[in-house]
């Protein structure tokens, strides 16, 4: 369904859990959306006691009321678009799906299908795997990173850009949804390289889209699919092709990894710098 933006400032939201220390997760995400123009909102899923080195404790809210945050938001306030990160459980999968289901209206839908973090430590729970790619055909596009992709495809992590692209086509065509299959774990030397790929139509492939960026030498990547993910439901609420919006945000992502070298915060996977654009 296409959606017409009847307001200067789009009205997105965010369905995510929490990072404290700000670079990922819901903070992140707004810090996004806000660089991106647009006004943002956020239902917690999950309280995450995390920082930049790991994870230490996840609290999830009780069903009800995370149902009751969804409504009190799409009761009152017009959704441009959505962004879904971490879902955590599959109680949390069918909480959501539940709640979206039953929306009149559904806006432009970005799934990044969160299952671990940069630390290492997981954010979905292996039983929830399931319920998560039953999730899957509800959204417009979903941003895996290699991992995730491996695991949405049922096949082992691709090593190279020909086998990420075959997995990516698979869980296009199988789900109907576009998939923006991020290359960042790919040893691809000084570029970065995300591929943008549509389900089959009538029976032939559409068009993979390639966009590539310099590799950014830093260790502050914390947060940065949550920020891609955001960015691109901003866009796409203002309008944007999902091509013009994958570009606009590769190249705002480059400047937002050089400039975490400005920011000092945490001892291990430092965040991004989401105002880079902004302040110099
Ligand atoms: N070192 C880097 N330099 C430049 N861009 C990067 C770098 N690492 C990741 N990116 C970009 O940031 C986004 C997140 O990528 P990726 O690391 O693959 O996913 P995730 O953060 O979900 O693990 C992608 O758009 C990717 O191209
Ligand atoms: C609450 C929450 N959601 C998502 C993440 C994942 O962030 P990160 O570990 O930095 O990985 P990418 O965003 O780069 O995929 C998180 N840590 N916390």
């Amino acid at each position: 369904m296409t959606h017409t933006l009847t307001r200067p400032i789009p009205n997105v939201l965010t369905i995510a859990g929490t990072d404290p220390t700000g670079g990922a997760g819901i903070q992140a995400d707004l810090k996004s959306f806000a660089a991106h123009r647009s006004y943002g909102m956020s239902v917690v899923t999950a309280l995450v006691a995390q920082n930049t080195q790991g994870v230490r404790e996840i609290h999830l809210p009780p069903m009800s009321f995370l149902s009751s945050q969804l409504r009190a938001v799409s009761d009152d306030v017009a959704i441009d678009a959505v962004k879904i990160g971490m879902l955590g459980t599959a109680e949390v999968v069918e909480t959501v799906a539940t709640w979206w289901d039953g929306l009149d209206d559904h806006p432009p839908l970005v799934l990044d299908p969160v299952m671990v973090a940069t630390s290492g430590d997981r954010l979905l729970v292996a039983e929830a795997e399931e319920a998560l790619i039953g999730f899957v055909h509800r959204a417009d596009l979903i941003t895996p990173n290699v991992p995730e992709l491996a695991l949405l495809a049922g096949a082992d992590q691709a090593c190279t850009a020909q086998e990420l692209v075959a997995q990516a086509e698979a869980v296009a065509d199988a789900h109907s949804v576009q998939v923006l299959a991020k290359g960042g774990h790919l040893d691809t030397g000084e570029e970065v390289t995300d591929l943008l790929i549509s389900p089959a139509a009538a029976g032939s492939r559409a068009q993979t889209l390639s966009f590539s960026s310099p590799r950014v030498h830093t260790r502050n990547t914390h947060g940065t699919g949550c920020s891609v993910s955001a960015a691109l439901a901003a866009l796409r609420a203002r309008g944007f092709s999902w091509e013009a919006a994958v570009t606009t945000v590769k190249e705002w992502m480059t400047q937002a990894l050089q400039g975490s070298e400005d920011l000092d915060v945490g001892a291990g996977h430092g965040p991004i710098q989401h105002f880079a654009q902004l302040w110099v």
